[in-house]
């Protein structure tokens, strides 16, 4: 079973853009639809998807729009109610697939709000993996995850957790030491983790670059137990203790990126409840995401529409890293 806590929801609208979206310019748009989403919610759905036990964790307010867009979805949703409505974030799509999203900052949760939603977690004890995704509501204490997990680890000592943020909360996790089985940054946010942000288009262009800095990684933190590193079209580097491999898709009709990261995650979670060994989870991870960039919105793949045996892997030599100073 997978528990994911999504503290910062969204209903999803996605607008299809007329012709091409220019900055300062005027375009028409058709409305296509709203989805619930966020990161959590999205690994959940994918999750139940494949048929397994997954249960999604989250605040909303009792008759928030938001808890309707989830009727009938393959997972079990926990909704711990709270006062904020859930934010409502766009995503712009072109014709040719490009898209833009806009997202809201989401509003701050109520210490007891935080509480219960943490406690809920806390009482999903058979869970095989907690998923920690997404950012935190505007206002949030940077550090909320990295005290959470520390959190889980005193009561679930056994707990396998996943976390997929970015910006000062992954740093909070990452350089505070925090033990994570699993982060699942992209080449962007990894950069920015690693103090230069300009670099992140040249990681998710060079693989092997990118597996190098997700290994320095796992050699600097001792909490960190293995780094899935997306890289757009590029697949994915998945770097564990043991070896790093990449994993490539033949490329696919790109019709929205948004949730390619959130099924990446859910196809390696899938596969590793599965039992299939660190190579084949990553070869899950990316054909999950090449499935999810064919769909509309933030729509997330069903396992029917996705093939492992399409993607590529190897094993990449990663250089030795020197011991950190200290
Ligand atoms: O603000 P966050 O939590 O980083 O991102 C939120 C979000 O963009 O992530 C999902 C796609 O990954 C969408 O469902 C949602 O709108």
């Amino acid at each position: 079973m997978i528990a994911t806590l999504t503290l910062n929801p969204s209903i999803d609208r996605e607008l299809a853009v007329q012709g091409e979206l220019e900055r300062g310019g005027v375009r028409g748009y058709r409305r296509l639809g709203d989805q619930a989403g966020g990161k959590g919610v999205n690994v959940a759905r994918a999750v139940g998807g494949a048929g397994l036990d997954a249960v999604a964790i989250l605040p909303a307010p009792p008759h928030d729009p938001f808890l309707q867009l989830l009727e009938g979805a393959s997972m079990r949703v926990h909704a711990v109610p709270s006062s904020a409505p859930v934010r409502i974030n766009l995503t712009l799509t072109e014709r040719d697939g490009t898209t833009t999203k806009l997202n809201a900052a989401g509003e701050r949760l109520d210490l007891a709000v935080e509480q219960a939603l943490v406690d809920a977690l806390l009482r999903e004890d058979d869970a095989s993996w907690i998923v920690l995704a997404g950012s935190l509501p505007a206002g949030s204490d940077p550090a909320l995850y990295a005290r959470i997990v520390a959190r889980l680890r005193a009561a679930a000592p056994g707990a396998r957790i996943a976390v997929d943020t970015a910006g000062e909360p992954l740093a909070a996790i990452v350089l505070g030491g925090s033990r994570v089985d699993l982060i699942k940054p992209n080449a962007h946010e990894l950069a920015e983790l690693l103090g230069d942000a300009r670099e992140g288009d040249a990681l998710e262009n060079d693989p092997d670059a990118a597996a190098g800095a997700a290994r320095q990684l796992l050699d600097d933190h001792d909490g960190l137990g293995a780094v899935l590193l997306t890289l757009g079209g590029g697949g994915a580097v998945l770097a564990t203790r043991d070896g790093s491999w990449r994993g490539s898709h033949p490329p696919v009709a790109v019709r929205s990126t948004v949730g390619a990261g959130d099924s990446a995650l859910s196809g390696y979670l899938i596969a590793a409840e599965r039992g299939l060994p660190e190579r084949e989870r990553l070869a899950w991870a990316v054909a999950y995401g090449a499935a999810a960039v064919t769909l509309p919105g933030s729509e997330i793949p069903t396992i029917d529409r996705v093939t492992p045996a399409r993607v590529t892997t190897s094993t990449l030599a990663v250089p030795a890293v020197e011991p950190s100073e200290g």
